[in-house]
């Protein structure tokens, strides 16, 4: 058999995979974890153009086609946003992604990026 050799990580990408599991942690329902299907959410490839959820972001990590860190949150906001614009104000999903992102922007704003426990810069 044909070993794969486990390419090391680069550092942006074990910076991304540490943000990205503290993110995670803010979705306790898992509503973001996978692709939002038209069968759970009808119409929703009409409407999403540019879809994306945590397995992409994790999938583009380790396919290394962040470069920035910025490149990173935009698809962290797109995500949310996504579920903002679809999703009506009082749903779950809509209320779930205002605080998600809320917390995420929190996590990712450049001081809290250079303090605390796992100060990265
Ligand atoms: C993120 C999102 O918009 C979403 C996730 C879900 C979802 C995610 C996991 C299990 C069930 N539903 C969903 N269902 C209906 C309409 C929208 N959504």
């Amino acid at each position: 058999c044909v070993l794969k050799l486990k390419q090391s990580r680069s550092p942006l990408a074990k910076l991304l995979d540490h943000l990205l599991k503290a993110l995670e942690k803010r979705d306790p329902h898992q509503f973001f974890a996978w692709p939002v299907t038209d069968d759970i959410a009808p119409g929703y490839s009409s409407i999403i153009t540019r879809p994306m959820d945590f397995s992409t972001i994790r999938q583009k990590i380790e396919e290394n086609e962040y470069h920035l860190l910025t490149d990173f949150i935009e698809d962290f906001r797109l995500m949310c946003d996504n579920a903002i614009r679809y999703n009506h104000h009082e749903t779950v999903y809509n209320k779930a992604a205002r605080r998600l992102l809320q917390a995420g922007m929190r996590l990712l704003q450049p001081e809290n990026l250079t303090r605390g426990p796992v100060a990265i810069f």
